[in-house]
């Protein structure tokens, strides 16, 4: 058996940390019949548990819907339990954290986990900058991703980026063409998840007059980016129809614009991002499996920030320090780094962004805004206001605390924005994330809503599980 710091069993930085040895492993969990469930495990961590979301799932009924963490760290395979009812066991000690030996069974409800080599190792390349254009992180992971997009940014190929929302992928998306041969050029964002599905093919592709009632001849996306970089954001909101005419501008590089029969040759440069677990949508015939293929010659997966939060002290500084005037992380209170690190940022780093943002405002919101009341998997909160009941509201009984300390312009922008954060959280619980349904309970436009959540870093609740899903296909 081999020895627990066996280097087939641990993350190997090699050439003075320019590249880093992956072991080849597997998480096999065997149950009390015999059955067995397994999962490979890799940069990022497994997490096992009976739901559905989990990676490994297993449906040993004494397992906790999600239940453990298994995580290959420089010193071994570090296996974590998360609050599961049961517990996780090696070797008869119920653990919170500890280092799995390679072989060694763990137990968890009745069923039993082990990790084994599987083959030979990879070797990963390293970034050895902290950064990629506007993106920073200095994690294992975040460097593995900038040494693939350093090699990809220079080629003409497209580029699909997969990652759950506000992980960083339009950021990546621009650095992307920043560093690429067509810095020089334009450089286009298609919003697909706000765009009405009956305009966007006249968004993507133009029109010429007459096309359809108002039509007037003007130029799409693709044509405006000529010579440059077009990123296709939330590439999986487009209808089936207009899949298929980009799957052709994608193959012979020229579009027609909708109502003509003209050709026009486009030099474009394609990056496509999605929070959605497209896989999922093609076996669900929700997305053309051609277009899928087209597009994922190369796919980078962009981690969740919970699975690489040694980046969270370098993204505070960074947000800290574009602040006006600017700030340090020793501005804030000292038990601040430590809650953000233990945190799970569901709305990741946007998310991170945001709370930054407001706790340079209001420091001794730190509870409230990171305690177990924030995010979809919480309980709802108690029912807005009415407008009637909200006029009796008396203004003697509102706490000004430190508003008082603003400019008055400062106070109102500060109590509005905490109103529209609030208020859009609660309407999208309400209607089950479904932005549509909000939008039109709230009597504004999907696109509208969509810039709030963004201003904000909520996140819809669709597509949470799929992007889960996401991050291991
Ligand atoms: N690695 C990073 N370094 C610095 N800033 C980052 C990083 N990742 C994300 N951000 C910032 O977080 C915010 C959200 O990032 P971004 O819009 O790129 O996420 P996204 O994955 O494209 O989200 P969505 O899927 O919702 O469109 C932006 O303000 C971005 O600048």
């Amino acid at each position: 058996m081999p020895s627990e710091r066996d280097a087939s069993f641990t993350l190997t930085s090699l050439d003075e940390g320019r590249s880093l040895r992956l072991p080849n492993l597997r998480a096999t969990v065997t149950l009390p019949d015999r059955q067995t469930f397994t999962a490979p495990l890799g940069l990022a961590p497994l997490v096992l548990g009976k739901s559905p979301e989990c990676d490994l799932v297993v449906t040993d009924p004494k397992v906790s819907r999600v239940h453990c963490e298994i995580r290959l760290t420089e010193q071994g395979v570090l296996l974590k339990d998360i609050q599961s009812r049961n517990g996780t066991f090696i070797r008869d000690v119920r653990i919170v954290e500890a280092l799995l030996p390679p072989g060694v069974p763990a137990t968890v409800g009745d069923s039993m986990l082990v990790v084994q080599p599987s083959g030979g190792a990879a070797v990963l390349p390293l970034s050895t900058r902290g950064s990629f254009g506007d993106a920073v992180g200095e994690g294992l992971a975040m460097r593995a991703l900038f040494a693939r997009l350093e090699r990809v940014a220079k080629s003409e190929e497209t580029i699909l980026l997969l990652g759950e929302s506000g992980t960083g992928k339009e950021v990546l998306a621009r650095s992307l063409h920043q560093e690429s041969r067509r810095a020089h050029g334009p450089y286009v964002i298609v919003d697909c998840g706000a765009i009405p599905s009956s305009t966007i093919e006249a968004e993507l592709f133009g029109t010429v007059a007459g096309a359809a009632t108002g039509a007037v001849n003007r130029a799409g996306f693709f044509e405006a980016a000529h010579q440059g970089t077009i990123f296709i954001d939330e590439i999986g909101e487009v209808p089936l129809e207009a899949q298929q005419k980009l799957l052709r501008v994608l193959e012979a590089r020229t579009v027609r614009r909708l109502g003509s029969t003209q050709e026009r040759a486009i030099d474009v440069r394609i990056v496509a991002a999605t929070h959605r677990n497209l896989k999922a949508m093609v076996a669900a015939g929700k997305f053309r499996q051609d277009l899928y293929f087209r597009l994922s010659v190369l796919e980078l997966q962009v981690p969740p920030l919970r699975e690489r939060r040694e980046d969270i002290p370098l993204l505070v500084e960074r947000f800290l320090s574009s602040r006006n005037p600017p700030l340090r992380a020793s501005d804030l209170p000292p038990e601040t780094l430590p809650m953000l690190m233990g945190y799970e940022w569901p709305g990741n780093v946007r998310e991170l962004r945001n709370v930054i943002a407001r706790l340079v405002l209001f420091p001794e919101l730190l509870h409230e805004i990171l305690g177990p009341a924030e995010g979809y998997a919480s309980e709802p909160t108690a029912a807005p206001l009415r407008a009637d009941e909200a006029a009796k509201v008396d203004p003697e009984d509102l706490k000004l605390g430190k508003l008082l300390e603003l400019s008055l312009p400062e106070a109102r922008e500060a109590v509005l924005a905490e109103l529209e954060r609030k208020y859009a959280t609660a309407k999208l619980r309400k209607y089950d994330g479904n932005i549509s349904r909000a939008a039109e309970a709230m009597g504004v436009s999907r696109q509208l809503l969509h810039r709030l959540l963004d201003r904000h870093g909520i996140r819809a609740k669709d597509g949470i599980s799929e992007s889960t899903a996401a991050r291991r296909t």
